[in-house]
C-alpha cells in the first residue's frame, strides 16, 4: 500500500493527515504503526481528512485515530490543523468540520484557527460520569478533579504548580477510575499570569502530550464554573504553546498556532514494514 501523508503540529500536539481516498482497510493498525515514536513517523495521532470543497463554506470530515487504535470524537489541536490544511486546499478563509462530537465552524488568521467547540457540558450523562450528579472538585485519585466534556471527556484538577506533578504516575489512576465508565483525559492546570499553565496526560495517547486543545477548554470552563476567572477569555499554557480560550454557557472557542512540518510517501508492506519517504 503506497499513500502521500503530511505531518502538522499545533503548539506541539502532532498528526500525520492522510486523505482518506488512499485506501487504509485497517485504520487502527495503520495508527498504531504510523503513530509509533520509534519505529513510525511518530505522532498524537493520525487524522483521516475527506475535504469537500464544494460547499461553501467548505466542508471535511474528520476522523481522529489515535496511537493506540481508539479513535476519538474530537480534537481540538486537530481540528485546528484539519481546518488550516483544509482552507488551504479549498482557498478559503473559513472552513466546516465535521467530527464525531458534531459540526464545528472554523475560521483561519495568520498563522493558525480558531474553532468552534460547542458548549462544554458537566452533566452526568454527558461527560460521562457514573452517579447521577456533575462531578465537582471531587476526589479521584490524589486530586479533586472537576469532570467536563469539551468534544471529549476531561477530569480537570487546580493545583498550586503544574509542573510539580508526577504526571506518568499521578493520571492514570484518574484516566481508569471507575467513575468514568468511557475514560477521561486527565488535565492539570495552576495559575499563571491571569490566565493557566496546563499539562495534561490523554486517553489513547495513554501519555503526556505537548498540548491538548479539548484540555485547554476545559480548564477555562471548569474554572468559570468553580469561580476561578470571572472573563469570557482565557490565555491557557500548556508545555507546546500558548493558546486562547473564550468560554460562555453557551459556546467556547479555541484559538492558537498551527505548522506543517514536512510531507512525503510512505509504503506499508504486506509484512506490515512501514517504509518512509519524507
Ligand atoms: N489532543 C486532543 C484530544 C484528543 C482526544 C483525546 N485523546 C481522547 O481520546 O479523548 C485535543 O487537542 O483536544
Amino acid at each position: 500500500m503506497n499513500l502521500s501523508f503530511e505531518k502538522y503540529h499545533g503548539t506541539g500536539n502532532d498528526f500525520v493527515i492522510v486523505n482518506p481516498d488512499a485506501c487504509v482497510p485497517h485504520r487502527s493498525r495503520f495508527a498504531r504503526r504510523v503513530c509509533d515514536r520509534t519505529d513510525g513517523i511518530g505522532a498524537d495521532g493520525v487524522l483521516f481528512l475527506a475535504l469537500e470543497p464544494e460547499f461553501r463554506p467548505p466542508r471535511v470530515i474528520m476522523t481522529l485515530v489515535q496511537p493506540d487504535g481508539s479513535t476519538a470524537e474530537m480534537c481540538g489541536n486537530g481540528a485546528r490543523c484539519a481546518a488550516v490544511w483544509a482552507a488551504e486546499r479549498a482557498n478559503a478563509d473559513e472552513v466546516m468540520i465535521d467530527t464525531l462530537a458534531g459540526t464545528r465552524h472554523a475560521k483561519i488568521h495568520d498563522g493558525g484557527a480558531t474553532i468552534e467547540m460547542g458548549a462544554p457540558e458537566f452533566g452526568p450523562n454527558d461527560v460521562p460520569v457514573a452517579g447521577d450528579e456533575p462531578l465537582i472538585e471531587t476526589r479521584v485519585g490524589d486530586y479533586d478533579v472537576t469532570a467536563v466534556n469539551t468534544g471529549v471527556p476531561h477530569a480537570v484538577a487546580f493545583v498550586d504548580d503544574v509542573t510539580a506533578v508526577n504526571l506518568e504516575r499521578d493520571a492514570p489512576p484518574i484516566r481508569h477510575a471507575d467513575v468514568f465508565p468511557e475514560g477521561a483525559n486527565v488535565t492539570f492546570a495552576s495559575p499563571c499570569d491571569g490566565g493557566f499553565d496546563q499539562r495534561t496526560f490523554e486517553r489513547g495517547v495513554e501519555g503526556e502530550t505537548q498540548s491538548c486543545g479539548t484540555g485547554a477548554v476545559a480548564i477555562a470552563a471548569a474554572a468559570r464554573r468553580l469561580g476561578l476567572t470571572d472573563g469570557e477569555n482565557v490565555s491557557v499554557s500548556p508545555p507546546g504553546g500558548d493558546l486562547e480560550v473564550t468560554v460562555d454557557d453557551r459556546n467556547a472557542t479555541l484559538t492558537g498556532p498551527v505548522e506543517r512540518e514536512f510531507g512525503g510517501d510512505l509504503r506499508v508492506s504486506n509484512a506490515g514494514r512501514l517504509d518512509l519517504e519524507a
